[in-house]
Order: structure tokens, then sequence, then C-alpha cells
């Protein structure tokens, strides 16, 4: 007979079930105790008058575990310093959205060779995420392919939905059944509209495609997820974090009967994809928020132990150790002075 379908498949790789991947690297009590209380925590924040400010921070993408590792050290012992005022979250990215093509995340390429080990990645990610929970920080990632949160999301206390998938209808219905708090970034092109239409949606119940956690293709069906909020990352026309941006953000919002909760992501194009200049960002938000604005609830920042980003693919043995393959990153120094300014300009509305 004519083949008519698999034309261009060239391999089809079972994969465990995410049964088997929990049962192989399970979550401790304490860590689902964790979770659910850092949740709740950051579900605080976004949607009351709880003061403390949201930062969530880290590489652009996790490409090396152990520099990984030696950051997400250094970052719970400056978080702990600073928690009276901010709740750090850990930036734990693990599959990146590319404009064209690229390497897209420690999860569908953990030996950064272009073998492509998925299940390597996942085991992987899991392994890395309870590291991290285990520090005593709580963990942010993207949610870009439909399958993975069935293998990872138990261990995630913050998601997001990136600027390329917030319009899309599967990333929406996906975000329906996730279990935390999460954040929708504006389009690429700089429309709030497509994230406030994504938080409309997401907070309904869906019923859509998807893997049950033994792998077999169900019909998933959702109560709605009502604690999405909006991500300000600039677009395509530039930044969007200036007090008149904010305020036409919060006057949509109102439009639509949602809260005005804000996030702003100091990097991409609210830096013009220079990551140096996210501290002045930042500044920008925190003269902000001490003139009185109170829909700026946090910010996220792309930080790593090496500042700048370098160029890959390249052999693995000549990369620089802490520096960015993806987007660019401040280094550790810089992170600190920016952490303890974020500290030290907030003490006024603590008294
Ligand atoms: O944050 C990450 C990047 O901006 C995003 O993945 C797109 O990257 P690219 O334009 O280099 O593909
Ligand atoms: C890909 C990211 O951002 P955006 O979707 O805003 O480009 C990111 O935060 O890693």
């Amino acid at each position: 007979m004519q083949k008519t379908s698999d034309i261009n498949v060239v391999e089809t790789r079972a994969l465990p079930s995410p049964a088997a991947l929990l049962s192989e690297i399970p979550k401790t009590e304490s860590q689902a105790e964790f979770i659910a209380k850092a949740r709740s925590e950051i579900h605080r924040l976004i949607f009351t008058d709880d003061k403390r400010f949201l930062l969530i921070i880290g590489p652009c993408s996790i490409h090396d575990p152990e520099a990984g590792r030696d950051y997400a050290r250094r970052l719970a012992a400056l978080s702990r310093e600073v928690s009276d005022r901010i709740m750090i979250v850990m930036r734990v990215y693990f599959e990146k959205p590319r404009t064209t093509v690229g390497w897209k995340g420690l999860v569908m390429d953990p030996h950064l060779d272009g073998s492509h080990d998925i299940a390597a990645g996942l085991r992987l990610g899991r392994m890395f995420l309870r590291d991290v929970l285990d520090l005593g920080l709580p963990t942010a990632t993207e949610f870009l392919d439909p399958i993975t949160p069935q293998y990872v999301a138990d261990l995630v206390c913050w998601g997001a939905i990136g600027a390329r998938t917030t319009e899309s209808q599967t990333h929406r219905q996906m975000a329906s059944g996730l279990s935390m708090p999460l954040g929708f970034k504006n389009g690429t092109d700089g429309s709030i509209q497509t994230a406030i239409n994504a938080i409309k949606a997401a907070g309904q119940p869906q019923t859509f495609l998807g893997i049950n956690l033994d792998g077999a293709s169900s019909a998933i069906v959702t109560r709605g997820n009502p604690n999405c909020h909006i991500v300000l990352r600039g677009g395509a026309g530039g930044p969007n974090y200036s007090p008149e941006h904010i305020v036409r953000t919060e006057e949509i919002l109102a439009k639509a009967g949602l809260p005005k909760s804000i996030l702003v992501d100091c990097s991409h194009d609210n830096s013009a994809k220079k990551p140096e200049l996210q501290p002045d960002v930042m500044r920008a938000l925190l003269a902000q928020i001490t003139a009185g604005n109170h829909s700026i609830m946090g910010a996220m920042v792309e930080s790593n132990l090496g500042a700048g980003s370098q160029p890959f693919p390249q052999p693995k043995e000549k990369l620089r150790y802490g520096v960015s393959i993806t987007d660019g990153c401040i280094d550790w120094t810089a992170t600190e002075v920016m952490v303890r300014e974020i500290h030290a300009t907030l003490a006024p509305l603590f008294r």
C-alpha cells in the first residue's frame, strides 16, 4: 500500500512513563510540603497585599547541572539573607523555545551533542529540581512541551508560559490543569491582550489530549487554574515597564475583570537583550513601587555565575564554566549587588 504517514519520521523512541520516572526519582514528604508552602506563599505575594517582593531569578537555561548547583547554593544563602522583604524563586529552565532553531534545553538534549536523549534529560531535570528544593529554594520553570509537565511539574513551585506560546490553545489548555501559580508572558509582538486572553482561557475548565501517568493517550479534563497572571517582557516595539505601560496594563487587567497583579521580566525586550541593563530596569521598577505602585508584585532576572553568554554549539570541553549558552545573564557579583539593593530600597515599605 502507498505509504501515507510517517514519511518524514525517522525514528520513534519509547520513553519511560511518567509514573516510572516519578517512582525512580521520587519526591520526599518534606519536598512535597515545601512545594505546597512555596506555592501558597507565591500566590499570596501575587494576589494579596503582601509587601514582600517576588524575585524569579537564575540562569536563562540550565545546561551544566554542576554549575547550576553551584549557582543554587549561592542563591540559597543570599535568599536567607533577604527573605524578610524578598521571596527568591530560582529559574530552573530546561525547555527553550527558539525563534528558529537552536539548542532546545536540557530535557531535549542533555548531552549537548544533538543526540536528543530525552529520557536522560527528564531524569537530570527531576534530579536537579529536587536538589534545588533541598537547598530551601522554590523552583520556577517554563512549560513548553505539553507532555513534559507529567514528568516534572510536581517539583515546580511557579510556572511560565513563554512569549512564543502564550497565544497557543495547547498551552492555555495545559496551563488550565497545572497546579502552581503561573505567569503568561506578553506576546513577542508586545501584545498584552494575548496574555489576558490566555489568563482567561487557562482559568476555565478544559478538555484536551494528553498522556496519563502510565503514558497512555488520554483526554485530560481540568478544573481551570485560577492562579495565572501577566508577565511583561517587552516586545517588538520596545520595553513595557515604564509607569505609562504599567498604568495601561492595570487598565486592561481591570477591564478584563482580572486582578491588577503584574510581574516584570527585566530581561528579553525589556533590556533590549543586553543583560547588563537588567539592574537599571529593576531600579525603574523599585522607583515605581516606592512611589506607591501596588500592581508590580515582582520581577524576573536572568543571572548566572558568569556574565553574558557564549556561542553554542561548540565542543563541550571548550565551554566556559557557569556562562549561559542561551540568552546572556548578569554575573554572580552583579546579582548579589542587585538583590541587596532591592532589599535596601524596599526597607521603608516595611517600617
Ligand atoms: O530566553 C530565551 C530566548 O530568548 C528564547 O529562547 C529565544 O531564543 P532565540 O531567539 O535565541 O532562539
Ligand atoms: C524564553 C523566555 O522568555 P520569553 O518567552 O519572554 O522570550 C525565558 O524567560 O526564558
